[in-house]
């Protein structure tokens, strides 16, 4: 049977949630991945280390017995954060990066940065301490169209921030766009970015196929075919400036199929498989390793795993949903066949 055999892979962008949906949620990424980059964005959110500190013992007492799995903490960027927290963020040792989300652009950014140059004081501070900065990067203005939202902001923010922060590691997480793709490819080396299976895998006529598909919907949007060839070629193309991140985000049935549904696709329970169908039908198996596994922890200077996982070729039926406390999560391909099948370790 054909099989893969691959490091052990970190996800570099991952929401973990709190409480009984932390608790339901993280073993399927802990079976998976050694490290994960676990995003600040709670309902109160992460914003000091202290505030870190306590969520990372939640992430631990949560985890299933003998599993071993390294929550890589962030803090979530406020106009209101100091360079003191920033040295004491990296001082920590826990704390891996921060995060900033324009006030209102997704999931919980309503306590996020409404002006970027407030922060200036505090980007040369993480210049300083060598702490990455991680950007949702995309603009809130009403008159740019959705679809746009990732471009104008690397037009208007990110171009000036690589060029004022030389020294500055960013990410910029979940691309979504050839621009973006392209911006990365030709700036310096310590700009990088994730790329999630749901953009690699779908364009955004998935949102609206035979109907309205709440499950298919996140942030930034799903974008036209175009784009998603150019992230495929980004992601297997062996350039270490593009490492997996799956932005696996959990939100509940009933906070999904809504009026107003929610931004978010669950991916942490076939996260690795769904990222090898991309790799298998790109004709690019050989690079997967180095994309899962290489690429993100060199940029986070931290080192590369030692144990294996395993996948074989084997087709199986992700479940119709999962428990998530007082409710359900569909998770994608609810129901349907995943190619690859992670193999008991
Ligand atoms: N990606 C999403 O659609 N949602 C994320 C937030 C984010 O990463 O922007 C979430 O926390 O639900
Ligand atoms: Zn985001
Ligand atoms: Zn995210």
């Amino acid at each position: 049977m054909k099989q893969l055999v691959l490091i052990r892979p970190d996800d570099w962008h991952l929401h973990l949630r709190d409480g009984a949906a932390l608790r339901a949620v993280l073993p399927h990424t802990a079976q998976r991945f050694a490290r994960a980059i676990v995003m600040p964005n709670l309902k109160a959110p992460v914003t000091t280390v202290a505030q870190a500190l306590d969520y990372r013992s939640r992430i631990l007492a949560a985890l299933p017995p003998g599993a071993r799995f390294e929550p890589l903490m962030t803090l979530y960027l406020t106009e209101r954060t100091t360079p003191a927290e920033i040295a004491a963020a990296k001082k920590s040792g826990f704390v891996h990066a921060v995060k900033y989300y324009p006030a209102g652009a997704t999931t919980n950014s309503e306590s996020g940065v409404t002006d970027l140059g407030r922060c200036r004081t505090v980007f040369a501070a993480m210049e300083q301490h060598d702490l990455p900065l991680l950007l949702h990067g995309e603009v809130t203005d009403p008159s740019a169209d959705v679809f746009d939202r990732e471009q104008v902001f690397i037009e208007r923010h990110l171009a000036s921030l690589v060029r004022d922060f030389s020294k500055l590691r960013i990410v910029l997480e979940h691309v979504t766009t050839r621009q973006a793709v392209e911006f990365v490819t030709q700036a310096p080396a310590n700009v990088a970015a994730t790329i999630t299976a749901h953009h690699l895998l779908h364009n955004r006529g998935a949102m609206f196929q035979g109907g309205m598909r709440p499950h298919y919907y996140c942030l930034p949007v799903l974008k036209r075919e175009e784009h998603r060839l150019a992230l495929v070629k980004a992601a297997t193309g062996g350039n270490p400036k593009f490492f997996l991140g799956t932005d696996s985000a959990p939100h509940a049935r009933r906070a999904k199929e809504s009026a107003c549904g929610c931004a978010g696709m669950y991916t942490a329970h076939a996260a690795l498989e769904l990222y090898a169908e991309v790799f298998e039908a790109a004709g690019a198996l050989k690079q997967f390793e180095a994309f899962a596994s290489h690429f993100g922890a060199d940029f986070y200077r931290l080192p590369r795993n030692h144990d294996k996982v395993t996948l074989v070729k084997e087709t199986w039926t992700v479940p119709a949903e999962f428990e998530f406390g007082d409710d359900t999560l569909v998770p994608l391909r609810a129901g349907e066949s995943v190619a690859w099948k992670l193999a008991a370790s």
